[in-house]
């Protein structure tokens, strides 16, 4: 059974859902239906992934009812701004087949167009008519959500980073606390690789009888951040959501804090600008 998280406007999202970035039209149905088999309800997508219409199909055949769902997807950097921030998110509900998204991010603050605010006045707007449900942010640093608070009249739920055991963002999520905005880990398994040989997660996992890509997301979630791991095959997206059966004592968990190298594996936010990613 998935646990959820009462964010800060009252909406219960679950704290595990499916990352799809990357996984094709092809894919999609497939690691849907083994996502909803495992017992997954939260999907994020980004109009930057290019697959919200074959998401939205395949959670339609589901048969899961859209209220059991929760879907998250984003505002592109190319599309900030008042106008193109409806105009983008209209795409997207259209895309996904849905008549409104539960949570709705601007992907990145793009300091050079400082268009951010007034994309989020926008979103505010969508907020008021119910078409987006909750609002949040996705790699803002402290200085970002500093100045998104000063004027913002709808709080974001979440701000949703990059956060994995070796770029440990603790201050950031001390901040987002302390303002009541939650945090999501984006790469929450550092896309796997080299990390899974540490050998500290795997003495950890030997202990709880767990695979590492399990132990780390238990410390996301024991640590109180929500993780939409990535995965395409339907043994890993099982595997990932086998963790609601034990918890992390203290000490694993500082044991994984100590990890932390401060290396974020993409690009800093402040240097991200529109155009760039493509
Ligand atoms: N807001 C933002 O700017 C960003 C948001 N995101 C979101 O976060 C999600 C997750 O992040 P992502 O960057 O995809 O990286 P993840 O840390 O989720 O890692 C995904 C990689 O790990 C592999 N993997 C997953 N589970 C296992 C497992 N149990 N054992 C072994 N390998 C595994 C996957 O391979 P396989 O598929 O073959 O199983 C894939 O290669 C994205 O899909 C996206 O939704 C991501 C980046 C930026
Ligand atoms: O969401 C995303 C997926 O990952 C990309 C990096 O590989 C990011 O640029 C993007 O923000």
């Amino acid at each position: 059974m998935t646990k959820t998280v009462t964010l800060n406007n009252g909406i219960e999202m679950p704290m595990l859902g499916l990352g799809v970035y990357k996984i094709t039209d092809e894919e999609m149905q497939d690691a849907v239906d083994a996502a909803i088999k495992a017992g997954y309800r939260a999907f994020d997508t980004a109009h930057f992934y290019f697959n919200e219409a074959s998401l939205g199909k395949a959670l339609k055949s589901s048969g899961v009812p859209r209220e059991s769902l929760f879907v998250t997807t984003k505002l592109w950097n190319d599309d900030q701004g008042y106008e193109n921030t409806k105009k983008a998110f209209n795409d997207s509900l259209e895309k996904l087949g849905l008549d409104y998204i539960d949570l709705y991010l601007i992907h990145w603050p793009c300091p050079d167009n400082d268009l951010f605010i007034e994309s989020y006045q926008a979103m505010e707007a969508l907020y008021a008519e119910g078409k987006i449900k909750s609002l949040g942010v996705a790699n803002f640093k402290q200085h970002h959500l500093e100045k998104l608070l000063a004027v913002a009249k709808v709080k974001p739920v979440v701000n949703q980073i990059e956060y994995h055991p070796i770029f440990n963002q603790k201050d950031l999520q001390a901040y987002c606390k302390a303002q009541d905005i939650l945090v999501t880990a984006w790469s929450p398994l550092m896309r796997g690789g080299d990390l899974f040989n540490n050998e500290v997660l795997q003495s950890i996992a030997e202990q709880y009888n767990k695979t590492v890509p399990q132990i780390i997301l238990r410390w996301h979630i024991d640590s109180g951040r929500i993780v939409i791991p990535k995965s395409r095959n339907p043994e890993r997206i099982a595997e990932n959501y086998d963790i609601f059966d034990f918890e992390l004592n203290e000490a694993d968990i500082q044991a994984i804090d100590t990890l932390n190298k401060n290396e974020r594996q993409f690009k800093d936010p402040d240097v991200v600008n529109m155009g760039d990613l493509k």
